[in-house]
């Protein structure tokens, strides 16, 4: 019997079996056994890169987002009014066949957008190119899922349904679970709170049908057994997806009004180019890109060319600025001055975990430099770079 077979029987037994407290455990374990089916089937074949044939493109500028939506809900349409690069559209489901890449210029940054062959429900078992589109939307930064506003709601259920089979977590934080194998000493379990899905039991078949025997468990939160599959797989990818209601023409404007009012929802009309602005915005913000625009001293800071940080890609430390310009930059800074949001006067003197904001201008002051740079102009105190740390550390925090 293949993995899907296998699959599709256990789910069949999970849906035979009524939810009581008497057949929880026997659920949570055949929920366990299905996690481990499915990540055996993202498994890639031996000798190939998994990502497919026609789809794999280089990555570019400073983030990706990638189109993901059910055939002809206009994606190749918004890729081409976005980023200027022609993408074939058709009135015909599968009009696009591989994966088609071009750039949104916004605030001064580059972010490649990827519009993808249509996918349908049994996606996530290789349903048409579902696999091979959900290996590029999981290398992208956010998910754009576009929806036919006119089409069913159902249709971002099924959607999100088969992105969660290969371990992509929309819009959601990872669990606040610790887990660790140990080698030794059985399994320590405990809480910092009541919990009401699970109990020590439960926990116990879980890591058994797992065949782990000595693991520290400790849950920060109220979670779930699929919570804890998930934080025992560890190979969930936790991602920011907007859902992009096309097609608004088509609709009374009372369901144009529920559809905007729903969390991570964007309203647009390709065709009457309706509302585009506010997707980019939404889209920017949810990228959480942060801007830094170097600043060398005695000049004004170079503004048409920022260094882009990212939380959720490397980190906005101000090390992770230096690393970005030059990976031996970090061991020549004495302290960095910074404007901006981030700062709490102008300039502030930081050290290397500062953590920059979006439009932080940033001046490095090199060790080697600091006679000519610093003369006079700061008391001795302020000078010694410990000190001005620990003294951001302990500073209140300002608007
Ligand atoms: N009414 C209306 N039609 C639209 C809109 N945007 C796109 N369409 C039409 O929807 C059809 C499908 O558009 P595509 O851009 O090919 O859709 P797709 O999602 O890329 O389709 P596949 O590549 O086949 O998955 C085309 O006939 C478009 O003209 C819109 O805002 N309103
Ligand atoms: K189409
Ligand atoms: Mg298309």
């Amino acid at each position: 019997m293949g993995i899907i077979e296998k699959i599709k029987e256990i789910e069949a037994e999970m849906a035979r079996t009524q939810k009581n407290k008497a057949t929880e455990y026997h659920l949570g374990q055949l929920k366990a056994k299905i996690a481990k089916l499915r990540t055996q089937l993202l498994e890639p074949p031996k000798g190939s890169s998994g990502a497919g044939e026609g789809f794999e493109v280089t990555k570019y500028g400073h983030g990706r987002v990638a189109l993901i939506g059910f055939p002809s809900v206009g994606k190749s349409t918004l890729l081409t009014l976005l980023t200027g690069t022609h993408s074939e559209a058709a009135s015909y489901e599968f009009t696009t066949l591989t994966c088609i890449p071009g750039i949104i210029h916004y605030n001064g940054t580059k972010i490649q957008l990827l519009d993808l062959p249509g996918i349908i429900e049994g996606a996530s078992e290789g349903k048409g190119r579902g696999r091979q589109v959900i290996a590029v939307s999981k290398s992208s930064d956010i998910v754009l899922m576009v929806l036919d506003a006119s089409k069913s709601e159902g249709h971002r259920q099924i959607l999100t349904k088969e992105l969660e089979a290969v371990g992509l977590r929309l819009n959601k934080r990872p669990p606040q679970i610790y887990f660790k194998r140990k080698k030794t000493g059985g399994i320590s379990f405990n809480s910092t709170g009541p919990l009401t899905h699970v109990d020590e039991k439960l926990c116990y078949q879980i890591l058994h049908e797992y065949k782990i025997h000595n693991a520290e468990l400790l849950f920060r939160e109220d979670a779930t057994v699929d919570d804890l599959i998930d934080v025992i797989e560890g190979n969930r990818k936790y991602m920011k997806c907007i859902y992009v209601y096309n097609k608004i023409d088509v609709i009374g404007i009372d369901d144009v009004d529920k559809l905007a009012r729903q969390p991570n929802s964007v309203v647009i009309s390709c065709n009457l180019k309706l509302n585009l602005d506010r997707l980019l915005a939404k889209m920017w913000e949810a990228m959480g890109l942060v801007r830094v625009y170097t600043k060398p001293q005695g000049q004004q800071p170079d503004f048409s060319d920022p260094v882009v940080l990212s939380a959720d890609r490397g980190g906005c430390s101000v090390e992770d600025f230096c690393n970005h310009i030059h990976r031996s930059l970090v061991k020549e800074v004495k302290y960095v001055l910074v404007w901006g949001m981030s700062a709490r006067h102008y300039p502030q003197h930081c050290g290397l975990s500062h953590v920059l904001q979006d439009e932080d201008v940033v001046q490095i002051v090199k060790k080697k430099e600091k006679e000519g740079e610093g003369k006079g102009r700061f008391k001795s105190h302020s000078n010694d770079p410990a000190r001005i740390s620990d003294r951001v550390k302990k500073a209140p925090l300002k608007n």
